[in-house]
């Protein structure tokens, strides 16, 4: 289960202010809010048409592409009724209609392809809207809007909802589709159609170069091949300086080294040296098979050739299965031998023999000297590039020598609403990590949109879903920095029906942040709602440290009693679930305002308040001590692609280091990588340790990568479970049932096969054998067996979740495969 497959849900309960739909994706479900604001809007664009004809539905729509801006919407509808000026031009001769108009007419009105497709709202009539960025998740998001504003001529039948739950790699075949060019202008030459019309200037460059050429065989009638291969290497240098005949080649252009390296050995693990992958090192002392320059025909090929016994497909499996022509390619290659076109040698075939065979002629010193260096550095030009060399550098080293700010990231966490995602926004603008303009434009937008309280949350919130419907769905990433730390936000939503995705946020934290709303009833509702849940999944998920904003003092007009009230009735509930009194702070905040977050409150009536800001709280954190000689394990929070990096990874390195250069082995596919280049709070890095969250951009990638999974040192992978043991404290009743085991950022579905006991709390002895039931605030021993291996350690931390509760969560005490 990926956590995307949360975002197809509906709202029940406490939560009732936007209509989300069942079915996840059909953007034509507009919330009440939406439907008041277009009303509205509609009066207004009326009102500045004046008596401009335009329909309702043209209102409307203009209103909703252009996000409820009048403006834009009155200027839009005015141009749509402007005469168009008739042309100048001379009525043209009446034609007689021939066959051919009247096919290409009736194509017109019946384009190939239309029948299969569903009605569509047309391109231009969906809002297309892209949000400032906020992060690197932003960016990431950004890149896909891109995508999907992007005029595709191709319409994709199915929705992309259709593709939320498919791991990245696993896409059913029958949901892959074939995507076909389809040219602008008729073919013309061999493939049918007319040849195309040459200009009088192109007619004598291509004389004059046929005078050349007929010039040239008179004067070396011997080496055409030889002209033919110089002409190949010209094309394939890559500066106009480097053409053949001086001396850089394109051998000399810097290749991409070698795909595959034996590992170096670490200095920071001397005793031990990682076996050498034979999969992927290099021979170096066997020489280097001839390599048959000869290719398979191409699909393309094939099909010009449809009627005659085909070629048997001697492609890798993985290109079989991505072909539409693979069913044809089933004839032995006896049968084809005698019809195949492909037998003899190729064009380029000839090139080089004829290359090979002009050796020691006039072009000897150069071309013949990069003969071989070409067809090897062909043979070696990988699309992907290569890892940078590894710097074999001792990082727990680096790491101390470098004597670097302390680095920690939190999870924002409570209920719904009540003020966390404002106040992150406060705290970046308080603390310059964005400047006041881009939150004036947020203001401007926010407020366009019939959302101008949400201004500062929007800083976080970047997705169109968050921002029309008020609410965090995703975890959003942040940084800021104090004096002395470091700091990763991490945002989690609040509603209930994201709770997988606090759950990935929350692993991924070193402490959490709890933001309480002390307006009359909001801080009741939440206790019931998410703020214990919250409080109590991250405890299970091993966060100690908590500092609780009690936030919306503005509402309470600051008064001291409701501060102290609410103080004391979460610690209560705290201790019992674990925190130790010394690791919880109160901080009383109004997010809103920016009271006592970087500065003391001014307002009067919080005089009474003497302690730290929620700044001075969070930059109290001691550091968490990090596994840094334990082997590397990185929780992938997200894969995604960038221009310069095909394959990049994000997420919380638990324990390790890491350079670039260095061999990952992913769980649980077993994928293999390199590490190209690692960025740590959007700045590049020559090194990372536990404790950061990274960007690591992959080379080399061999298999797929997806959320949840764990990057491993090449030499030491986590072991993949199949069935564990779990120390779990049960916030439901648990007993024998289905479940879905969140770690991380993944989820498995499984089931709880065992109750092994009941523990006692605080010494862990068995209290009871085999009980049937466990009732909650219980802890217990209990096997769980999941469908598919999950990467799982002793000591790591677990949630079980059924029907979209979080039933226990606890420790793993044993693992087996
Ligand atoms: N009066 C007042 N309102 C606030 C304050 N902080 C936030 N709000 C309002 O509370 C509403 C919800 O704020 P968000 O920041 O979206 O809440 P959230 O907890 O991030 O919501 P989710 O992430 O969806 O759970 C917005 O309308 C805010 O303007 C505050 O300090 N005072």
């Amino acid at each position: 289960m990926s956590h995307r497959r949360v975002k197809g849900v509906s709202y029940d309960g406490d939560y009732d202010g936007d209509d989300y739909d069942d079915d996840g994706g059909d953007e034509n479900v507009i919330s009440p809010e939406d439907r008041e604001q277009l009303r509205l809007g509609a009066v207004e664009v009326r009102r500045q048409l004046g008596d401009v004809a335009v329909t309702d539905k043209e209102v409307l729509d203009a209103l909703w592409y252009y996000y409820f801006d009048t403006d834009k919407t009155v200027s839009y509808l005015k141009n749509l009724r402007k005469p168009t000026p008739k042309p100048a031009t001379k009525k043209p001769k009446e034609k007689k209609e021939t066959p051919f108009d009247k096919a290409a007419a009736a194509a017109q009105k019946n384009p190939v392809g239309e029948p299969l497709l569903p009605k569509m709202r047309p391109p231009e009539m969906r809002p297309t809207y892209c949000p400032p960025e906020t992060g690197r998740l932003e960016k990431h998001r950004k890149l896909d809007r891109a995508r999907m504003t992007f005029p595709l001529p191709f319409v994709n039948p199915l929705p992309a909802s259709a593709y939320f739950d498919i791991p990245l790699g696993k896409v059913p075949r029958q949901l892959n589709a074939n995507l076909i060019h389809m040219p602008m202008y008729p073919p013309g030459g061999l493939l049918g159609g007319a040849p195309p019309k040459v200009s009088k200037l192109a007619a004598l460059a291509a004389a004059k170069k046929k005078k050349i050429e007929e010039e040239k065989k008179v004067a070396a009638p011997a080496a055409p091949a030889t002209d033919r291969a110089i002409a190949l290497l010209d094309r394939l240098t890559l500066h106009k300086e480097n053409a053949p005949g001086s001396s850089v080649s394109l051998r000399s252009v810097p290749l991409p080294e070698p795909a595959v390296q034996q590992r170096p050995k670490r200095a920071s693990s001397p005793s031990k040296e990682p076996a050498p992958d034979t999969k992927r090192s290099k021979p170096t002392e066997a020489p280097r098979a001839p390599r048959a320059l000869s290719a398979a025909p191409s699909s393309f090929a094939m099909a010009l050739f449809v009627g005659r016994p085909p070629v048997p497909d001697v492609r890798s499996p993985n290109q079989q299965a991505g072909s539409m022509f693979s069913p044809c390619f089933s004839y032995t290659s006896e049968l084809f031998a005698e019809h195949n076109p492909f037998a003899g040698p190729s064009p380029d075939d000839i090139v080089l023999n004829a290359q090979k065979g002009a050796k020691g002629k006039a072009t000897k010193g150069n071309a013949a000297k990069q003969e071989p260096d070409l067809a090897q550095g062909v043979a070696e030009l990988a699309l992907e590039g290569s890892p940078k060399k590894h710097k074999n550098l001792n990082v727990v080293e680096e790491y101390k020598k470098a004597n670097m700010k302390h680095s920690a990231s939190f999870v924002v966490i409570g209920h719904v609403d009540h003020g966390k995602s404002t106040l992150m926004g406060r705290l970046l603008l308080e603390l310059g990590a964005i400047d006041t303009k881009a939150v004036d434009k947020l203001r401007h937008q926010s407020k366009k949109a019939g959302k101008a309280s949400f201004a500062l949350a929007w800083v976080m919130d970047s997705t169109p879903d968050e921002r029309s419907r008020g609410v965090t769905v995703d975890v959003a990433t942040n940084y800021f920095e104090t004096p002395k730390t470091r700091f990763t936000i991490l945002d989690a939503p609040g509603h209930r029906d994201f709770i997988p995705n606090m759950i990935a946020g929350a692993s991924q934290a070193d402490f959490a942040v709890l933001v309480v709303d002390a307006g009359t009833n909001s801080f009741e509702s939440g206790l019931r709602g998410q703020t214990k849940e919250h409080a109590l999944l991250v405890r299970s998920l091993g966060v100690t440290r908590l500092v609780v904003a009690v936030n919306k003092m503005d509402m309470a007009n600051w008064a001291e009693e409701r501060f102290t009230e609410i103080s004391q009735q979460l610690s209560a509930f705290l201790t019992a679930a674990g925190f130790a009194p010394k690791n919880v702070s109160f901080i009383p905040v109004a997010g809103l305002r920016g009271d006592n977050i970087a500065a003391a409150p001014t307002a009067p009536e919080a005089a009474w308040y003497k302690g730290p800001t929620l700044v001075a709280a969070l930059d109290a954190a001691e550091p968490s001590a990090q596994a840094l000689e334990a082997p590397l394990r990185l929780t992938v929070a997200e894969v995604f692609r960038q221009a310069a990096h095909p394959t990049s990874i994000a997420g919380r390195i638990d324990s390790g280091t890491m350079q670039p250069g260095d061999a990952l082995v992913i769980a649980p596919s077993g994928a293999t990588a390199t590490v190209r280049a690692i960025d740590i709070g959007g700045k590049s890095s020559a090194w990372a340790v536990a404790g950061q969250i990274a960007v690591v951009h992959l080379g080399e990638l061999e298999g797929n990568i997806k959320v949840g999974d764990v990057a491993c040192a090449a030499g030491a992978v986590v072991q993949v479970a199949h069935r564990f043991t779990v120390k779990i404290l049960a916030f439901e009743h648990v007993l024998p049932m289905f479940v879905d085991v969140m770690r991380g950022t993944a989820g498995v579905a499984g089931r709880v096969a065992g109750l092994v006991a009941t523990l006692d709390k605080a010494s862990g002895a068995v209290v009871r054998k085999k009980p049937r039931v466990v009732p909650p605030g219980q802890v217990a021993r209990v096997t769980v067996v999941v469908d598919e291996g999950v990467p799982l350690e002793v000591g790591w931390r677990v949630v079980l979740r059924a029907e979209g509760q979080s039933v226990a969560a606890g420790l793993v005490e044993g693992v087996e495969e």
